[in-house]
């Protein structure tokens, strides 16, 4: 039986592996569009009184997990005020604040990531840092918060939650941080608007991968009453050519899987994020990074680590990382280089409870399962410790 610490060493070296001879553009002769992409679903009928239309969109949702584990959804219900107010707030946390100001917030305060870390202070991918060579930084700045009753509208109870290692949420570095209200007096609120319907989502979408592993609707709902739900800002700054020049890997957030049970990411529409696709004869058998659509209005789902060992490898957690790219332009019939745009984006990293007992789906659902019962707090832990 494998432990945790196992477990961590063996994503890391899956990763190595899944990485290995990745190429960034097509072979010759193929064309981008010939090329597995990201697919858009639309989550009206998701939200039907008609349990067949929600099962027609499970079903879209089971291709796009058993493909790449990559989907955009439109029609989700998240407002735009809450989608302008959160990307807004972000924006000013990052120019407004000063680095000592930043700096009072920062992780090494707290014994749960929360708070604000610099490009350079963590390395999604440890093999980007591995002690042995300088290392290209990565230039992403982020704000961490989590999960706690008061951003839930729909919590029923106020004590059962636990953090990551079990315990409750007590003492100063075991909560979340807040800026100075003085200095962002806008701040939480926007987070805590955005949080609570981003979190109403994530148990809508919950209910629509069970329907779609064949589950009870609701099989999932008892396992989300106070779930982990860890939600980063982050701040990709514009880089100059110079900044860009000389730089192999430009990187803005290494190449990773995330740690959860899925993720729902806004972004502003400026490019960067990558996806991996698998290889296939198309691209020599090589895996191959393709950019994630820009598609204004949707949110980016992604399935991660613990629900593709949870689903028994059926569902995709799949790698993909964030580059700053610089940018052509065409004038006057010349090709330029310009730097890249700065870009923001708001991941939400959604788990099941921490504390419950995590046990193998049925065999009807998955087949045969490898997935041994564990707390989803202890494997998300040590892949976050595995990142500092
Ligand atoms: O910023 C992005 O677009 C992606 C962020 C991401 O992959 C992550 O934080 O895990
Ligand atoms: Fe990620």
């Amino acid at each position: 039986m494998l432990s945790v610490i196992d477990e961590v060493n063996a994503a890391q070296e899956a990763l190595r592996r899944r990485l290995a001879g990745a190429i960034s553009t097509p072979p010759r002769g193929v064309s981008e569009d010939a090329l597995p992409s990201v697919p858009l679903i639309d989550l009206s009928k998701s939200f039907s009184p008609d349990l067949a239309d929600r099962q027609v969109v499970a079903s879209y949702l089971r291709d796009a997990c058993t493909a790449s584990g990559f989907f955009q959804i439109s029609n989700h219900g998240i407002t735009a005020s809450a989608i302008a107010g959160v990307l807004g707030q972000a924006e000013q946390f990052f120019k407004k604040l000063s680095p000592s100001e930043k700096d009072a917030l920062h992780i090494r305060h707290n014994q749960l990531f929360r708070g604000y870390e610099a490009g350079g202070d963590t390395y999604v991918n440890p093999d980007d840092h591995d002690g042995t060579s300088s290392p290209e930084v990565e230039t992403k700045e982020c704000f961490n918060c989590g999960y706690e009753p008061a951003l839930d509208p729909d919590s029923t109870s106020t004590t059962s939650y636990v953090e990551l290692d079990g315990w409750p949420p007590s003492g100063p570095d075991r909560c979340n941080v807040w800026p100075d209200p003085s200095l962002l007096p806008h701040f939480k609120a926007a987070l805590a608007v955005y949080y609570g319907q981003v979190l109403s989502l994530a148990r809508h979408l919950f209910r629509l991968f069970a329907l779609s592993l064949n589950l009870e609707e609701t099989h999932f709902d008892k396992l989300t009453t106070h779930p982990g739900g860890i939600f980063r800002l982050l701040h990709y700054p514009a880089q100059s050519t110079a900044q860009l020049a000389g730089k192999e890997k430009m990187l803005g957030l290494g190449a990773h899987t995330d740690y959860e049970c899925f993720t729902l990411l806004l972004s502003t529409p400026h490019p960067g994020l990558e996806i991996l696709f698998p290889p296939s004869p198309l691209t020599e058998n090589k895996p191959i990074w393709r950019p994630c659509p820009v598609r204004p209005g949707t949110l980016t789902v992604n399935v991660a680590d613990f629900l593709m060992r949870w689903t028994n490898g059926v569902y995709k957690s799949t790698i993909h990382r964030v580059v700053s790219r610089p940018v052509k332009e065409v004038v006057g019939g010349q090709e330029l280089l310009r730097g890249s745009e700065a870009r923001y984006s708001v991941p939400f990293f959604f788990s099941v409870n921490y504390d419950a007992d995590i046990e193998p789906l049925p065999e009807e659902a998955v087949g045969p399962s490898k997935f041994r019962t564990m707390k989803a707090g202890e494997y998300v832990l040590e892949r976050l410790k595995a990142t500092a």
